[in-house]
């Protein structure tokens, strides 16, 4: 059983001298004492990562004296995953655990680590033989390393080219121009990926919500926050705490995210202290989730055909919570099947504002390249 690969929490943690409005008393444990908690009831479980480099205990600490939303969900905690090299047996564990959780239905979170785990979390999906979308929030892309642009084992190397390939889509959120070269945009615009360059983005966040509302597999590299905001030494842009949080909290209301990750977290209180409140809004948004249907007939939508020339895009408002989808460009569009709701992409009220105007959405076009 992969559960068992994870070692409980330390035991001062256990003593329930929280309020009981607090995460430390709501969160179901894994303690020496009782062992690994049910899973039954459970939505989201989180585990750490930890190497002879770094704890979460501090973390914890920071999450747990938090106090709970208005949330009818119950969470889990179970404990830590000690590796002591981020080695291939690493990769399986994080590998099997997670598939094991997402075959229960639980939501695993995983804290810590070095980005490339990523890699793991998405070979999860191999024994689920699903296709997946991810989403990446990173001030780069991940190709190489300190010598070359692209390498063949970089974790993003492998995820476009490794088989058994399940990756239907990517969306890197956060980009630095600076740091990423030509040739590396010039990759994703070949590969019909997308890219959002943070300059572009923090003036309104909401441009990045249909990408996580069609991701499976969020992965989150810290160094994608301001260093000032983690008291770290890292990169002097990114976004800041509260835009870090907003992203995490996208995450979480996505009815299609099925596994997240944050990664090459800093040993700071800042850091920690914000971690703690990304993963508060991850459980938030998740208790917002709503599972949208979309069909001509149901009332609670709306649906709206612009022309363009010689094509007509169809749009799909939601009366209940305003989001939009469009009908994809091109009969052949796959988009992972277990999707809700299924064969629309989620785009925003700007791109159907747009489309009015003559203007064909990027995702659309995307969507039309990926069919021919
Ligand atoms: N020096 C400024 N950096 C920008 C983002 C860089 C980019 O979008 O490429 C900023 O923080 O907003």
């Amino acid at each position: 059983m992969p559960l068992n690969y994870l070692d409980p929490i330390e035991a001062g943690l256990a003593l329930e001298d929280y309020k009981p409005q607090q995460i430390g008393f709501q969160i179901n444990k894994h303690l020496y004492s009782t062992g690994l908690p049910s899973l039954k009831e459970v939505k989201i479980a989180l585990f750490c990562i930890e190497t002879p480099e770094q704890s979460f205990e501090d973390f914890r600490k920071q999450l747990y004296a938090l106090f709970l939303g208005n949330w009818n969900m119950e969470i889990a905690d179970l404990g830590n995953l000690k590796i002591s090299d981020f080695d291939e047996e690493a990769y399986k564990k994080i590998q099997e655990i997670s598939a094991e959780l997402i075959k229960q239905g639980v939501i695993p979170l995983l804290i810590g680590g070095v980005q490339e785990l990523t890699y793991a979390m998405y070979r999860a999906f191999d024994s689920l033989e699903q296709m997946v979308n991810m989403v990446s929030v990173d001030a780069k892309f991940d190709f190489g390393n300190n010598e070359e642009l692209f390498i063949e084992d970089s974790y993003m190397s492998k995820l476009i080219s490794e088989p058994p390939v399940n990756l239907l889509d990517f969306t890197n959120i956060g980009y630095q121009s600076y740091y990423v070269a030509q040739e590396e945009l010039d990759l994703l615009e070949k590969m019909c990926f997308e890219a959002h360059r943070l300059g572009n983005i923090t003036g309104d966040l909401r441009i990045i919500e249909p990408a996580m509302r069609d991701a499976d597999i969020v992965s989150i590299d810290m160094t994608s926050v301001q260093a000032r905001d983690i008291g770290s030494i890292g990169y002097v842009n990114g976004f800041n705490s509260r835009e870090i949080c907003t992203i995490t909290r996208y995450a979480g209301i996505s009815s299609n995210v099925q596994i997240a990750g944050i990664f090459n977290i800093p040993s700071t209180n800042l850091a920690y202290q914000l971690l703690a409140q990304m993963v508060w809004y991850f459980y938030e948004g998740f208790n917002f989730r709503i599972k949208e249907l979309p069909v001509i007939t149901d009332e609670n939508y709306t649906k709206y055909i612009v022309p363009i020339d010689d094509i007509q895009i169809e749009f799909f408002r939601s009366t209940q919570t305003e989001r939009w989808w469009m009908k994809p460009g091109g009969d052949k569009y796959s988009s992972p099947q277990n999707h809700v709701p299924s064969g629309l992409i989620p785009c925003l009220h700007q791109d159907y504002e747009e489309a009015t105007k003559g203007i064909i959405p990027e995702r659309w076009w995307r969507s039309y390249r990926k069919s021919i």
